[in-house]
């Protein structure tokens, strides 16, 4: 998020840097990057190493300390959060609850940066690109804890300013001290408000203010919204999807038909408690936090918004996917069958696009299956166990090595008969080297992942209006050569883990315009009827012919379906 300059709080009237309230705890005679060394020298303890032995031990809680450290190579590293906070906490022994906690905290503070932010504005009165990068990450995981998580206020503020203390010195210190008491002194709904007022001070941008108390940049929000009208869905329902976005997802698992079953993989039979999570904030962890001074009693470090805690061994709630199963707690990685490839963490939505293909009605042969785009492979192990069970066998093609070798790590559990070849490849080539060869075909296209933001903390912020364009090219040419490559009277699904309508409508009435051009007759399927078809329960959908599904309507990933047939 770029924070309002002065220009712009000038242009709405507002005095530049100012808030006129919690200028008294903007202590004067900090410099312009937050610090304050006249403060530090004049108490004695301009460095770290004067710090008292009680600050220093205040200073060393690991689950704070680990989440400061994974914002801050998501900053410089340009690191995704959930590659490198998992193993930061195995290596540095943080276990169990304090690693759920440092998990939310780290997940949730990304997910709310731009929240969080126009708090730290109002509450500092200066813009956020005039206070250092790394006492700024310190201020945001504050406010975190403050607004988002109810940790004790005297505990946020105190462990956070330790923190500060360890890692920026006394004099910053001071600054983040002073610009969290003043988040602290105000309940979220208040700074919900002042936040909202000071984005949209004329009442007459709803987008400016939705994008700044919802966290989203204002591009996204627009066309979340688009896609939620173009989707038959009302434009009011923005906020709902907004604050699922904002919630940690519940580790969901696929147990993949014929080698793994939901029974085996239920929370009575799972000994996963306890561990380091891989994925997302386990929802159902932790209550209080031993050893995590100051973590909230009762709260739930995966349910920032007040979700109840789901303890350990809770039922599941209900799954759209016949092959899916929440795991209420611990690391999915201490199931056996997880470790075995049977099994995997999987969305309920990417589950059920998988086996819409595979349901998807079909004349004729039914023998060669295509995943264009596999890596990392979760949907082709899911394939692969279906086409096990149906005598067919599945072609994987990925362009980038790596993933295509992740693709083979996931495959391992299916019988080799299954697994015709798994290729290192343009997945653009596949219609000129195997014209018409295939039954059936998934293209999961690479896309914008906007309908993932809830699982990857930080993309929001990093994605731009620019990343549309070539990846919308991509996606034509994708799904045309999957159109070329299967053959007469087989099905293609067209899948994207982003709603954003250029990504999903647009794209496939292009392509079948262009691919009508070219000769080929494709015909639309009734998706809906499909999905409906393999669903364990009512779907939720408008009458069209193909699905979007929604964080807040399906507690899926916003995945969306087009299901095609090639007639001639
Ligand atoms: C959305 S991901 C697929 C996720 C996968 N289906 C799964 O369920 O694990 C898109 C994948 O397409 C790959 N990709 C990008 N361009 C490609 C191309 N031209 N041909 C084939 N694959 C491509 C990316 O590397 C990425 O692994």
């Amino acid at each position: 998020m770029t924070p309002p300059s002065d220009g712009d709080r000038a242009h709405r009237g507002e005095r530049p840097g100012r808030d006129g309230r919690s200028g008294r705890d903007d202590a004067g005679g900090r410099d312009a990057r937050g610090r304050q060394r006249g403060a530090a020298r004049r108490e004695g303890r301009g460095t770290r190493t004067s710090a008292a032995p009680a600050q220093r031990r205040r200073s060393g809680d690991a689950a704070r300390r680990a989440a400061f450290d994974t914002l801050r190579a998501v900053a410089e590293g340009d690191a995704y959060a959930n590659l490198v906070l998992p193993p930061m906490l195995r290596e540095r022994g943080v276990q169990g609850r304090d690693a759920a906690f440092a998990t939310e905290l780290a997940y949730g503070t990304l997910r709310l940066r731009g929240r969080y932010d126009a708090v730290v504005e109002l509450a500092a009165a200066r813009p956020v690109d005039r206070i250092d990068a790394p006492v700024l990450d310190l201020l945001r995981l504050g406010t975190h804890q403050l607004l988002g998580m109810r940790v004790p206020a005297h505990a946020a503020v105190s462990e956070t300013v330790g923190l500060a203390r360890e890692v920026t010195g006394a004099g910053p210190a001071q600054f983040v001290n002073a610009v969290l008491r003043a988040v602290s002194r105000e309940p979220w709904p208040r700074w919900e408000e002042r936040i909202g007022d000071a984005a949209d001070p004329d009442g007459d941008d709803p987008v400016a203010r939705l994008a700044v108390v919802g966290s989203h940049p204002a591009w996204v929000v627009r066309a979340l919204r688009e896609s939620l009208v173009g989707n038959g869905r009302a434009a009011d329902e923005i906020t709902g999807l907004l604050e699922a976005d904002n919630t940690a997802p519940l580790v969901t698992l696929v147990a993949r038909p014929g080698l793994a079953t939901t029974a085996e993989l239920s929370p009575a039979a799972s000994s996963a408690g306890g561990g380091v999570p891989d994925g997302p904030a386990p929802t159902g962890a932790a209550g209080t936090t031993a050893g995590t001074t100051g973590t909230t009693a009762g709260a739930t470090p995966g349910a920032p918004e007040g979700r109840p805690a789901a303890t350990p061994g809770a039922t599941a709630r209900g799954t759209l996917s016949p092959t899916a199963l929440v795991l209420p707690g611990g690391d999915p990685a201490a199931l056996p069958a997880v470790r075995e490839a049977r099994a995997g963490v999987q969305d309920d939505g990417s589950q059920l696009v998988a086996l819409a293909l595979a349901a998807a009605p079909l004349d004729g042969p039914d023998d060669r299956w295509l995943d264009l785009c596999a890596g990392p492979g979760g949907k082709a192990a899911l394939l692969g166990a279906l086409a096990a069970q149906r005598g067919a066998r599945l072609v994987a093609n990925e362009v980038q090595p790596h993933r295509a070798r992740l693709v083979q790590q996931s495959l391992r559990a299916v019988p080799r008969e299954a697994v015709e070849d798994v290729r290192t490849g343009d997945g653009r080539d596949v219609d000129q080297q195997e014209p018409g060869a295939f039954d059936r075909v998934m293209v999961d296209a690479p896309c914008t992942g906007l309908g993932a933001l809830r699982r990857r903390p930080e993309s929001r912020w990093r994605r731009t209006p620019a990343d549309l364009a070539p990846l919308t090219a991509l996606q034509r040419e994708l799904l045309a050569s999957a159109l070329h490559a299967v053959r007469v009277g087989g099905v293609v699904a067209y899948v994207t883990c982003s709603p954003h309508l250029a990504e999903t409508r647009l794209v496939v009435q292009d392509v079948l315009r262009a691919v009508g051009r070219a000769g080929l007759t494709v015909e639309r399927l009734d998706t809906p009827a499909v999905v409906r078809a393999v669903a364990t329960r009512d779907v939720e959908l408008p009458d069209r012919d193909d699905v979007q599904l929604w964080p807040h309507v399906h507690g899926t990933d916003a995945m969306h379906l087009t299901l095609l047939r090639r007639t001639a």
